[in-house]
């Protein structure tokens, strides 16, 4: 008898979340590649808590990025970014949201490695570039021609995202649909892990 067939009555989001098991899923990637949106429709889906990183640097600051990144560079805010993270991940299970340049930094990427699962919203630039262009509240991106940034921060960065444990395709379909993406993504991983 083969004992690692899963109940046929398990949904997807039971399935992911077995599989996931304490871990926290850590969402990866550029800016406005949904990392925010998914992690927090993912996070109810699996019926656990949700955090973005973002969200909660913001609220200890009690500053906007934007404001961080002018009074302190981004230097103070990758080391209030690592810090914030390393308190995050600390118990699990949680969906926790990260800024898009959280995994480039190594301090991050290693509490991030040993903190979860980690799941890369990978997107071209132009579903990118559609997205971020209607606010103007990264400030990264506040250059002459922000769509060359985003493009040179696809070329430095795609390969370190590529690392990440699970990579998921963001695209213009339903936010639901990526969702289920992730979901099978995860409980997946853990059928190939359990015939590994
Ligand atoms: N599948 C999708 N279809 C349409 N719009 C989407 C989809 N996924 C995300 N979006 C929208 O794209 C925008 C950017 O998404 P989001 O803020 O989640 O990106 P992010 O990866 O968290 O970016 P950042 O790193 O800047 O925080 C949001 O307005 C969100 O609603
Ligand atoms: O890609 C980045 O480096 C950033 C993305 C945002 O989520 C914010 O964390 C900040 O604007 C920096
Ligand atoms: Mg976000």
């Amino acid at each position: 008898m083969n004992d690692v067939t899963e109940p046929v009555s398990a949904t997807l989001a039971e399935r992911a979340k077995l599989a996931l098991g304490k871990r926290n899923l850590v969402f990866i990637g550029l800016m406005g590649a949904g990392k925010s949106a998914i992690g927090r429709l993912t996070a109810q889906a699996l019926g656990i808590p949700f955090i973005d990183s973002d969200h909660e640097i913001e609220r200890v600051s009690r500053m906007t990025i934007s404001e961080l990144f002018a009074a302190y560079g981004e230097e103070e805010f990758r080391a209030l970014e690592a810090r914030v993270l390393k308190r995050l991940l600390r118990s699990g299970p949680r969906v926790v949201s990260t800024g898009g340049g959280a995994y480039i930094n190594e301090r991050s990427r290693r509490q991030i490695k040993k903190g979860g699962m980690t799941i890369w919203l990978n997107a071209d630039l132009d579903v990118l570039w559609e997205r971020v262009n209607k606010r103007d509240t990264r400030p990264l991106l506040k250059t002459e021609n922000p769509k060359q940034t985003l493009e040179n921060l696809m070329r430095a960065r795609y390969p370190i995202y590529a690392e990440a444990d699970l990579t998921v395709l963001s695209r213009d379909v339903r936010k639901e649909m990526i969702v289920e993406e992730v979901l099978t993504a995860i409980a997946d991983r853990q059928k190939a892990q359990s015939h590994e």
